[in-house]
């Protein structure tokens, strides 16, 4: 088997009486695009910070790209690039200034500098932007920005935290077709997301919640093995019948979609729409349909359906 390129057991990191990373093991194979999908607070940023050696684990093991952590972490440096979630580059230089700036911390020479940024200008669509300071530009520029300077010395490893947030779906959409670029290349990426159509595009994913993993597979396979079916049912009353519903033990949440509910059943249940139409006040109910599930579906069901919304 091909050595993966991140591998961490049991890492925890507490903060004081405070465990932001709960016993985390991950595995990354070379050349993908891995995911961590999860809302505010569950860890990302810390679990990103450990694997980049920029924190120290309280506990737990980890090698990444062959380097033990946090020993090797200024080797580890040199071969990753990292996109914070906060945009970090210098708002008062140029673009042009900003990959200069880059270059000469990661050593290029002169001439591979100007080669190397022209090429990225090129790539990122910044050609047109070389003079302006950073801190003017969009957020859809600023991102591509970021991303050029974080690929600027050809990193085998690229994480990026939340990279965009502030972006529109369009850049979004743009953004993702670099990454695929950038793994067509060659580049492993960790990407963090609390978007699920993002988390959709991974080639594989962590679920993590109060910084515990609690499910890690490609999105088709944890749709597919989801431990629950989903019935959307169109009805009068749905906000009254929907407070009933998830008062059912099997019932893992219901989410109202327009006019129709959406419901996320327990997968004992043989004919889940027979069995929610003959539950009380849901006689009105009509139209039931048993659906695909979708990669939120499986985040309800993987954290224990702590959001009953
Ligand atoms: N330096 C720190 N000191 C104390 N607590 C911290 C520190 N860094 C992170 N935490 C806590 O650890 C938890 C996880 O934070 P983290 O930033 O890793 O989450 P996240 O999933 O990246 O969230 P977000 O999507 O909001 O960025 C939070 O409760 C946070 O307050």
């Amino acid at each position: 088997m091909t050595e993966a390129v991140i591998q961490a057991r049991g890492l925890v990191r507490k903060f004081g009486d405070f465990t932001a990373i709960d016993g985390l093991d991950l595995t990354v194979e070379p050349g993908i695009i891995y995911g961590f999908l999860g809302p505010n607070g569950s860890g990302k940023t810390t679990a990103i910070r450990l694997l980049t050696g920029l924190l120290a684990p309280t506990e737990g093991e980890v090698t990444v790209l062959g380097h033990r952590l946090p020993q090797a972490a200024e080797a580890l440096k040199r071969e990753i690039g990292y996109m914070t979630q906060r945009f970090s580059l210098y708002g008062d230089l140029t673009v042009r200034e900003n990959l200069k700036f880059m270059a000469r911390i990661h050593g290029l020479s002169g001439s591979e500098t100007r080669r190397r940024i022209d090429e990225l200008l090129a790539v990122y669509g910044l050609d047109r932007l070389t003079g302006q300071l950073a801190g003017s530009m969009s957020g859809g520029q600023r991102q591509r920005l970021a991303l050029a300077a974080a690929v600027l010395h050809r990193p085998r490893l690229l994480f990026l935290d939340e990279p965009t947030s502030a972006v529109d779906p369009e850049n979004r959409r743009d953004f993702w077709e670099q990454l695929f670029d950038l793994c067509a290349a060659g580049a492993s990426i960790l990407v963090s997301t609390h978007y699920m159509d993002e988390a959709e595009r991974c080639h594989k994913l962590a679920i993590l919640q109060s910084g515990r993993k609690r499910a890690d597979d490609a999105p088709q396979a944890l749709m597919a093995s989801m431990g629950g079916r989903v019935v959307e049912l169109a009805g009068a009353d749905l906000r009254q019948v929907k407070q009933q519903l998830i008062s059912l033990p099997q019932v893992r949440s219901a989410a109202q979609l327009g006019s129709r509910l959406r419901i996320l059943v327990d997968r004992q249940q043989p004919d889940p729409v027979a069995w929610l139409l003959a539950q009380p006040g849901c006689e009105g109910l009509h139209d039931g349909v048993e659906v695909r599930p979708s990669l939120e579906d499986v985040f309800v069901m993987r954290t224990a359906g702590a959001r009953r919304q």
